[in-house]
């Protein structure tokens, strides 16, 4: 296939970030479609990306050869039967980027077209994404080379060999980034209780998240453990917050959100 035409069907968070990724990437505008139900959404992504945008869905589907299913889970039974009975979706590649929607679902109502399930998260829109993959069977060499093409402009791209796979990557991967902001605006809000300003503690807490994730990345040799242990030296003050967080067996509870997430997504899975 010539350069793929992409266009993402639903416009908010995750295809804006994807969108802004891929720009950034150097990715041309003129490939790049969305459609929305929410007009100022479109203009937003028009004037900042230059993409042509559509106010329907039928529209969106015709302009390309690569869809990017964007919508809430909630919705997207409602497009994928609006986009089988009244448009033609032969010899189009699907990618779905919503929780609790299976390949068996996305089939049921789109019919027997090439998918691939595709969890990525926030952090694309700076080209530091990371995205699980999963392809339905009958999705050929050529289509999963255009899903990881498209999703490695914005990050890392893993694919999973079981279909349950994709929950595990919402838990560790697509949810994540709100583990970390809420972890850094704890650190911000009490930094500034002691004084600082907003501005200078949320550098603080950025600046330091930044660091510490760039540090891990440039010693994959060395465990994020070690990694800890390594601040906390034994006597110090590091010492005594980690044994604080300890107490509060944070394992513990990390393990359980990434559960409460795995099953959130079973449970969308389960309602359908
Ligand atoms: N926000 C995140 O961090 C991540 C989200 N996702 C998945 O991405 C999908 C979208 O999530 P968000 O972007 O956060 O939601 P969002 O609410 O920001 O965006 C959804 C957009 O879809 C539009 N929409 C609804 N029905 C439509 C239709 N029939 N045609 C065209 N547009 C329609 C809405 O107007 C809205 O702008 C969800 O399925 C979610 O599971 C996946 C990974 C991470
Ligand atoms: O919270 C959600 O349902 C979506 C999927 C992963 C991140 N956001």
């Amino acid at each position: 296939m010539a350069t793929p035409r992409i266009v993402f069907i639903g416009a908010g968070h995750m295809a804006g970030s994807l969108i802004g990724g891929m720009i950034k990437q150097g990715m041309d505008s003129a490939f790049i479609g969305a459609c929305d139900h929410n007009p100022p959404k479109l203009e937003q992504l028009q004037s900042h990306y230059g993409i042509q945008v559509y106010s329907d869905s039928l529209s969106a589907l015709n302009s390309a050869d690569v869809i990017v299913l964007a919508v809430k889970p909630q919705v997207m039974q409602a497009l994928c039967e609006t986009l089988k009975q009244d448009g033609d979706v032969s010899g189009k590649l699907f990618i779905s980027v919503a929780a609790g929607i299976t390949c068996s679902h996305l089939k049921k109502w789109l019919g027997d077209v090439p998918i691939v399930r595709c969890m990525p998260n926030l952090p694309a829109k700076v080209g530091l994404g990371v995205s699980g993959l999963y392809a339905s069977v009958d999705t050929n060499a050529e289509l999963r080379k255009i899903a990881e093409q498209t999703l490695e402009c914005v990050g890392a791209v893993i694919w999973v060999e079981k279909e349950e796979g994709i929950n595990h990557i919402i838990a560790a991967a697509g949810s994540a980034p709100a583990y970390f902001f809420l972890f850094m605006d704890a650190i911000q809000q009490y930094a500034q209780s002691l004084g600082f300003s907003e501005k200078d503690a949320r550098n603080i807490v950025t600046q330091t998240a930044l660091g510490s994730a760039t540090l891990a990345m440039s010693d994959p040799g060395t465990t994020l453990a070690q990694m800890c242990q390594n601040v906390a030296v034994k006597g110090g003050t590091t010492a005594e917050a980690v044994r604080v967080f300890n107490q509060a067996d944070i394992h513990t509870t990390v393990k359980k959100a990434m559960q409460a997430a795995i099953e959130r997504s079973q449970q969308l899975e389960d309602q359908l």
